[in-house]
């Protein structure tokens, strides 16, 4: 998908909304579990009753890979159906790879050919050589991690080289790398108060923001600044969506989350 297409949908639905597929086992409802494949199931569920109030799903590929093969296979089944039934919708595997030259080109295949995902997520500690094997892949999008939502983010991120954050330079550089335009970035939404000056590095680039719902972060404090032209936004909500009931009615629940989240977004889009 090009980020035209993400941006017209993102217009269509009046959301910059993404949601997170992290399935644990131990919060889905009880009656899932008796079926022959629960994390699909639920995935389903949960993508049938939001995807009109979203324009993004992420599964983070921690939440699969712990269950082994029937995680992977959930994971398998989880975009295969993204990509078969709602095509219009932007695909990110949350899954902060990054290693030497030829083993990012095998991740890369991994997640953007075996499994036909629109993105995926790095992380830059090891450099140029080992984010632009994700580069190469057309029509595709790297995000790479900028400045993380966690605490521990101001153990290295915001940590000055040469009177510069780390997270500066990590923003800077990148740009000059080959197929930048396919180079997104994470930004945590609990570091609200650094978008200003993130915006006049990367003006034009889309963030992935996690850090809304169950970890505190505020959709207008991210807006104020974080917004561009283009919406230039994806505000992630994982268990703040997903779990917001543990009965029958979870897909509903959930969908009720999404629609105040969506409607709040309206609400920014529209001044
Ligand atoms: O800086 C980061 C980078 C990634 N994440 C991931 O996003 C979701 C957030 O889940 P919530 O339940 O909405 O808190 C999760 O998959 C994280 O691993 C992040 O939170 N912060």
């Amino acid at each position: 998908m090009t980020t035209e297409q993400l941006t017209n949908e993102i217009r269509k639905k009046k959301s910059f909304l993404c949601i997170g597929l992290d399935v644990d086992l131990n919060k889905i409802p009880a009656h899932l579990l008796d079926l022959e494949d629960p994390i699909f199931e639920f995935n389903k569920a949960i993508i049938d009753a939001t995807h009109h109030l979203c324009v993004a799903y992420k599964p983070n590929t921690a939440f699969y890979e712990a269950y082994g093969l029937k995680g992977w296979k959930a994971l398998e089944k989880t975009i295969n159906y993204l990509n078969t039934k709602y095509p219009e919708i932007f695909t990110i595997a949350d899954a902060k790879r990054g290693d030497i030259g030829n083993t990012s080109t095998m991740y890369a295949k991994a997640f953007f050919e075996d499994l036909a995902f629109d993105s995926v997520t790095v992380a830059p500690y090891m450099g140029k050589d080992s984010v632009e094997p994700f580069l190469a892949f057309d029509n595709k999008h790297t995000i790479m991690l900028a400045l993380t939502s966690n605490t521990g983010a101001f153990d290295f991120q915001t940590q000055n080289i040469d009177d510069k954050a780390l997270y500066k330079h990590v923003l800077e550089i990148s740009k000059s790398w080959e197929n930048s335009e396919r180079l997104m970035y994470v930004v945590g939404a609990t570091k609200a108060e650094y978008f200003k000056e993130i915006r006049t590095i990367v003006p034009d680039s889309f963030l992935l923001v996690p850090g809304v719902g169950a970890q505190g972060g505020n959709l207008q404090d991210v807006c104020k600044y974080g917004m561009n032209n283009q919406v230039g936004l994806l505000i992630n909500s994982s268990r703040g969506i997903i779990y917001a009931s543990n009965g029958t009615d979870f897909a509903a629940e959930a969908a009720s989350k999404a629609l105040d989240l969506q409607q709040e977004m309206e609400m920014i889009l529209g001044l």
